[in-house]
Parts: C-alpha cells; sequence; structure tokens
C-alpha cells in the first residue's frame, strides 16, 4: 500500500460511563460488562508524520507521566495498524493531551483510537470507523469506543460497541484527582462483593433518556457497579459525589474505575455551577464543566 501523505491529523475524545453494570469474572479473569459510554468535550489530539522509525513525543503532560516508550497505547496502535498493511511503523506520533491520565477517563485509549484514524489516512487505507474499531479490540476494552466516539452501549468487556441516538448534549461537571485508582485493584476488589448475573435489560430507561434528550431520566440512571469499591479505595469521591447532588445534579456517579466523579447538570450553567463548588469546598484537584460530544 502506498503512502498517500505525509502527515495526518485525527482526534478522539476522554469518555465516561453514564452507567457501568459488572457480572461476575469469567475464565479469562475479566468481568463481563454493560456500560453506556458518552465521549466529552476533552480531546486527545494526534498528528502522525512519516519518519525513519517510531517515536511518540506527548504535549500538555506536565508531569511527565505518560510513557513515551512502546508501551504507549499510540505506538501499540501504530504496530496494529502496520502489521494489517505489511509495513514498518515508521512514524513520529505527537499527542496533544486535555484528558487526565488514569482517571477512569480513557485517554490512553483515546490516543490508540486517534493513531488508528490518523494513520488510515496518512497511509490510505479507507476503513470504515466500524473496521478500525472492531481491529481496535486487542489494544484495550475501551479503545472501540474511543475510535467510534459519541453515545454508545458497550457489552462483552465494552469492546463490543453498539450507537446510541441521542438528540441533545448532556451538561456535566468533572471533579478530577491528582493521584488515580488501579482498574485491576478495583476489579480484584469487586469480586468480594459476589456479584451477579448483569441484567440485559438494566440500561433500558438510560438509552430511552437518551435517545428522548429527558435529562432528569438519564441522571436518575446513572450507575456504577465499581462505585462502592472506588469509595473504599477513595473515601472523598462518596463526599464528592454526595455534594453534588446537593447542588441539585441530576445524576452523580465515579467514571470507570474512578476516580473522576462526573455530575450531570440541568444546563452548561448548571455543570458550571457544581463544578465551582467542588472547587470552593477543595474537594478535587480540578472541576470542570464540559458536554457529550456527538460522533463524527
Ligand atoms: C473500568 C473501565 C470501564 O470503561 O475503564 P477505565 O476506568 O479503566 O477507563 C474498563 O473496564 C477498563 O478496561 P481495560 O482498559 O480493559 O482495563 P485494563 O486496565 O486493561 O485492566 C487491568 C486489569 O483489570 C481487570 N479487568 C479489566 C477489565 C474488565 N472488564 N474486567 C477485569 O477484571 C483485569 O484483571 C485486567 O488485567
Ligand atoms: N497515550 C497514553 N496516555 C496516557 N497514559 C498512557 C498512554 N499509553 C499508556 N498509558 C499508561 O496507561 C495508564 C492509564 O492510562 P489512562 O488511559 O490515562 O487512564 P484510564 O485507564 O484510567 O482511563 C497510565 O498511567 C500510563 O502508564
Amino acid at each position: 500500500m502506498n503512502q498517500v501523505a505525509s502527515e495526518a491529523t485525527a482526534t478522539s475524545y476522554g469518555k465516561i460511563n453514564v452507567a457501568l453494570r459488572a457480572g461476575p469474572v469469567d475464565a479469562h479473569g475479566y468481568h463481563p460488562l454493560r456500560t453506556v459510554f458518552a465521549a466529552v468535550s476533552l480531546p486527545e489530539r494526534v498528528h502522525v508524520r512519516a519518519s525513519d522509525r517510531l517515536q511518540i513525543e506527548v504535549v500538555n503532560d506536565p508531569h511527565g507521566v505518560v510513557p513515551r516508550d512502546e508501551t504507549n497505547l499510540a505506538a501499540a496502535a501504530a504496530r496494529l495498524m502496520a502489521d494489517r498493511v505489511g509495513r514498518d511503523p515508521l512514524v513520529e506520533i505527537t499527542i496533544d493531551k486535555t484528558v487526565p491520565v488514569a482517571g477512569g477517563m480513557g485517554g490512553g485509549s483515546a490516543d490508540a483510537a486517534a493513531t488508528l484514524l490518523a494513520l488510515n489516512e496518512l497511509w490510505g487505507m479507507g476503513l470504515h470507523r466500524r473496521q478500525l474499531a472492531a481491529m481496535a479490540r486487542p489494544l484495550g476494552a475501551d479503545v472501540p469506543f474511543a475510535v467510534v466516539g459519541g453515545t454508545a452501549l458497550g457489552t462483552g468487556r465494552g469492546d463490543h460497541v453498539l450507537p446510541i441516538a441521542t438528540s441533545r448534549s448532556l451538561p456535566i461537571a468533572l471533579a478530577l484527582q491528582d493521584d488515580g485508582i488501579s482498574t485491576a485493584r478495583v476489579y480484584q476488589l469487586y469480586d468480594e462483593l459476589h456479584p451477579g448475573a448483569i441484567d440485559p435489560h438494566a440500561d433500558d430507561d438510560l438509552v430511552a433518556g437518551l435517545e428522548s434528550g429527558d435529562l432528569e431520566r438519564v441522571g436518575r440512571n446513572m450507575v456504577n457497579d465499581l462505585e462502592p469499591v472506588a469509595f473504599a479505595v477513595m473515601p472523598r469521591l462518596q463526599q464528592i459525589r454526595d455534594a453534588a447532588l446537593r447542588e441539585g445534579a441530576l445524576g452523580a456517579v465515579v467514571t470507570g474505575s474512578g476516580p473522576t466523579v462526573a455530575a450531570l447538570g440541568a444546563d452548561d450553567d448548571h455543570a458550571r455551577r457544581i463544578a465551582a463548588a467542588w472547587g470552593a469546598q477543595g474537594l478535587c484537584a480540578r472541576a470542570v464543566a464540559v458536554r457529550s460530544v456527538p460522533a463524527e
């Protein structure tokens, strides 16, 4: 396959899990999920440029915690894509981050997804997003969603993605922490709660709320089975959730394995007020107001 451009850029976004249900651990050591993802307006912009070797640069990583070596998920994405085309991954990848690292917001997954999208263009592969999403599964459970974007139901490990046709954007406040929570540890502790099987209709009311644009219905259905574990590991997260509810949030929940807490406002101003209240109470390192982002 020929090189059709010498550089390309693509964007993917951080995610929240509006709802997350997890079943008992399977024979492979993974928990089956039923989760509703929403992409939020924290973009990860990835630029790829033909080079003589695989290189990673990261912009906006003030603490220098994002790996620059082959363990970066964007490098893994480049190798996967190169294997698929039968070429060497000779690209310089520049990642411009806005998603907090290890926040349960899928920033690394967004980088991997944006790398696949950008290389699809750079190498003129002409693959559709659905094809790229299927290809992305080995990179991580959240990567197929990060390719598809928008709002979607994830089943399996969250890696089988079905888009949801939303009729309005969600105004969301996010409480961010400086310290992360280990996903592996959260799932391990979750087993101690002896979870039962997931109800396949658990998300019906939430999906109806998203489709009709009924924010109160969406808020009522925000849930995360992993939340009790996240609260036990980092007790201030419960105070943060409760503070949002006192500010009149329509729903508030830890996202993914945490520690980010997401709260749904009635409108953008309300989401900003919730974020400001968190900031004033000193409960989190940083609080921001964002919106859910539609699929491209
Ligand atoms: C919790 C979620 C929700 O969207 O996202 P984050 O909060 O990490 O963003 C995902 O399930 C994150 O899935 P994934 O990206 O595969 O997690 P990894 O960090 O690779 O998994 C670390 C470890 O957690 C356990 N694990 C992970 C996923 C899963 N469904 N069941 C598990 O038991 C496994 O032991 C695995 O080795
Ligand atoms: N491109 C990347 N951006 C951020 N972290 C990355 C990336 N590639 C690999 N990692 C590693 O993955 C870990 C968690 O990544 P991240 O996607 O930010 O969080 P989460 O899994 O909580 O959504 C980081 O601590 C880092 O060591």
